[in-house]
């Protein structure tokens, strides 16, 4: 069993992005700069917006945190959205989800700049990474294909089951492992929250991304022998022991499905880091695309 080390692969990208950035500034051009907003102080996604602005500063980019309270209204968050897209010196931003539930999420994100939007959830990108033409994929799916490929996991022709079916990731993940591309050619299933005999397909799959978003859902039982787990799922389960109060669970029931699976990413330490790399990634491609 090999483990599918995120935070290893991800600090070797980190480095590798740090070091085109030192190239840049030789070269005389602007340093990248990524902008997040975050609306609201749900626990989880400031964690997650502060470790993105630590990640740009490991790697030499400049970064905007916007942060604005839980009351905002969807037109001041579309002001901030169109200051972002008018403003030269920021390359990529990105609007940390979920929003507060009276902002309409779908028309936020139509208001991103496409050319800024190192999400990748704008529509016209989506379409883009759907017809494979040069775009910003989403991060998560994009660090995913980038932990298989640099573990030279085989793709090509074998099974791969999908459970969920998010915007931001099951339903990428779909399209892209489908894809003629490295870690693509799979056949793919996806299978959500109105599948029936959820069993008899993981027990078929050479490889599970689990993303449905459910506590240690996916158990060893449901999991054939040498089958390659990809764990999207970050759950915080209270915990007295621990010193935040808090253990972070996965998808993935990790002590059952180990003992099968020929390759597992952990939870923490595996997708999640992945995804804030590739929004680097991502991040330096918009300032390259600039020119
Ligand atoms: N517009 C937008 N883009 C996103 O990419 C986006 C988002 N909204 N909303 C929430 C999800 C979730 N997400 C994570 C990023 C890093 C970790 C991560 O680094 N996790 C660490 C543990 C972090 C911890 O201690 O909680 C790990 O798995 O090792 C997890 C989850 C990005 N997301």
């Amino acid at each position: 069993m090999t483990i599918l080390d995120g935070k290893k692969t991800s600090a070797d990208l980190k480095l590798e992005i740090a070091e085109s950035v030192k190239q840049l500034k030789l070269q005389g051009k602007k340093t990248p700069h990524l902008a997040a907003i975050l609306v609201g102080n749900d626990g989880a996604s400031m964690t997650y917006v502060g470790a993105k602005v630590k990640a740009c500063e490991l790697v030499g980019f400049n970064s905007t945190l916007i942060d604005l309270p839980e009351e905002t209204t969807e037109d001041r968050l579309l002001q901030e959205i169109e200051s972002l897209n008018n403003n030269d010196d920021v390359d990529g931003f990105i609007i940390q989800l979920p929003l507060p539930k009276h902002i309409d999420e779908q028309k936020v994100l139509m208001a991103v700049n496409p050319d800024k939007d190192v999400d990748g959830f704008h529509p016209t990108n989506v379409g883009k990474m759907t017809l494979d033409l040069p775009t910003f994929l989403p991060a998560t799916p994009f660090g995913i294909m980038e932990l298989l490929e640099r573990y030279n996991v085989e793709t090509s022709g074998k099974h791969v089951v999908v459970i969920g079916r998010s915007h931001i990731v099951g339903r990428p993940m779909s399209i892209l492992m489908s894809q003629k591309r490295k870690a693509g050619n799979a056949t793919v299933t996806v299978a959500h929250s109105r599948t029936k005999n959820l069993k008899e397909l993981t027990l078929q799959a050479d490889i599970i991304v689990a993303a449905l978003g459910i506590a240690e859902f996916l158990t060893g039982d449901m999991v054939k022998q040498d089958a390659v787990i990809i764990d999207v799922g970050i759950t915080r389960v209270e915990d007295a022991s621990k010193k935040r109060g808090y253990r972070l669970a996965g998808d993935v029931h990790f002590e059952s499905v180990s003992k099968k699976a020929s390759f597992i990413t952990p939870v923490p330490g595996g997708v999640g880091p992945m995804t804030i790399a590739m929004l680097l990634k991502n991040t330096l491609l918009a300032c390259k695309n600039k020119g």
